[in-house]
């Protein structure tokens, strides 16, 4: 048998990348002669197999045909005879379609290395519009390489048009087009995922109320890779101008965790009250409604949000600081000295809040409008 590795190690190697995960494809051999040198089978549908030390996928190479919709509409077909060459050629991209022998000898017979050195992102073959969620990965590796002057080409654009247009988007799984797209955010350019999406007129069945508002997020999300902000929090940057309805409705189809849907809808319902002209009770207001002193964390990713939203964002960001650490000072109060007071049931609620108020009082006096 033959062993070669393939795919991000070889594509990423060849970029000067760090390599984070390696995988192999083996020629010539059957699912027993593996399990006999130790291996052991993870692929339910697919022949592929973790290595009994390095725990590395190596994968029977295999064709790969599609008999129907969706991710389980597959007949795959794995055997000895089936050469490097096939296995290569039902790939997504030339770029991912190298393979590396032992000696080091790159095996390209589709051009990957001259399409990385001209960085475009190309197909393999028509084959690839067998597996839908490719269209997702264009566009995320698209969102990678940006900086290093990547484009997808585009025959590649018009065949993930065709994709879209055929509707086998929506036979996705949620998870796995989250999955693709909370990757892209966390990459160095999270607006090009959507931006290549746009081009592909494949936004439709899972992004539909990003549409409108995507030419305000560029921006944002340049604001946010440059700012480090977290990946919840770019998420949330998507829906400064999504209704709260259309929020839910998307956070849901895409079932995105609750910590991402959570900031989405504040940001989606009060982004826009965030703003310098807020008197102290405006913020004590905001405060309220983001439910800030039980949820301080989730508070904290709003303000950073809201500040990468502000179209002025050096005046909002100077808000941040004071506003953290009002909240914070706000948030220490406890229930406990107002009972001592002999306060009762609403009544401590409303000496809480009036006491907040004195806090946010004082501090926006001080530093917000000297
Ligand atoms: N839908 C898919 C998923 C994977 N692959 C092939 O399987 C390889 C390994 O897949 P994966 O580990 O998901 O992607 P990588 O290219 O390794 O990229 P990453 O850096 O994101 O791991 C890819 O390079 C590609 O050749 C594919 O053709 N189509
Ligand atoms: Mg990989």
């Amino acid at each position: 048998m033959d062993v070669y590795l393939v795919g991000g190690a070889v594509r990423d190697e060849l970029l000067n990348r760090r390599v984070t995960e390696r995988d192999w494809v083996v020629v010539g051999a059957t699912p027993e002669e593996m399990l006999a040198k130790g291996f052991e089978q993870v692929g339910k549908d697919f022949p592929v197999f973790l290595h009994p030390k390095t725990k590395e996928e190596y994968a029977l190479a295999r064709t790969e045909r599609k008999s129907g919709s969706g991710y389980t509409g597959f007949v795959c077909y794995a055997a000895p005879d089936v050469t490097l060459e096939q296995d290569l050629i039902r790939r997504d991209l030339t770029v991912n379609a190298i393979a590396k022998d032992n000696d080091g000898n790159l095996i390209d017979p589709y051009h990957g290395v001259r399409d990385l050195n001209s960085r475009i992102l190309r197909h393999v073959s028509e084959a690839f519009s067998e597996d839908p969620l490719r269209v997702f990965r264009v566009a995320r590796f698209a969102a990678r390489y940006a900086h290093l002057g990547f484009k997808v080409a585009e025959e590649t654009l018009s065949l993930m048009r065709n994709m879209a247009d055929s509707g086998e988007l929506a036979h996705l799984t949620a998870e796995r087009v989250w999955k693709e797209t909370i990757r892209a955010l966390g990459e160095n350019n999270p607006e090009v995922y959507f931006q290549v999406l746009e081009r592909a007129e494949a936004l439709n069945d899972w992004f539909p109320e990003l549409i409108a508002s995507l030419k305000n997020s560029d921006s944002r999300l340049e604001r946010a890779v440059s700012a480090k902000a977290s990946d919840d929090i770019r998420w949330a940057l998507l829906f400064a101008n999504t209704s709260a309805e259309g929020t839910e409705t998307l956070c849901k189809r895409v079932k995105a965790p609750n910590k991402y849907a959570q900031l989405a809808m504040l940001v989606s319902r009060f982004s826009k009250a965030f703003t310098p002209s807020n008197t102290a009770d405006d913020w004590l207001k905001l405060c309220n409604q983001c439910d800030a002193w039980r949820k301080p964390e989730r508070f904290t990713d709003f303000i950073t949000a809201c500040t990468l939203i502000n179209d002025n964002a050096d005046i909002s960001s100077s808000l941040a600081t004071p506003l953290h650490e009002t909240v914070k000072e706000a948030s220490k109060l406890s229930a406990k000295a107002f009972v001592e007071q002999g306060l009762r049931g609403p009544q401590i609620g409303e000496a809480m809040n009036l006491a907040r108020r004195d806090i946010f009082e004082k501090r926006f006096r001080l530093d917000l409008f000297s």
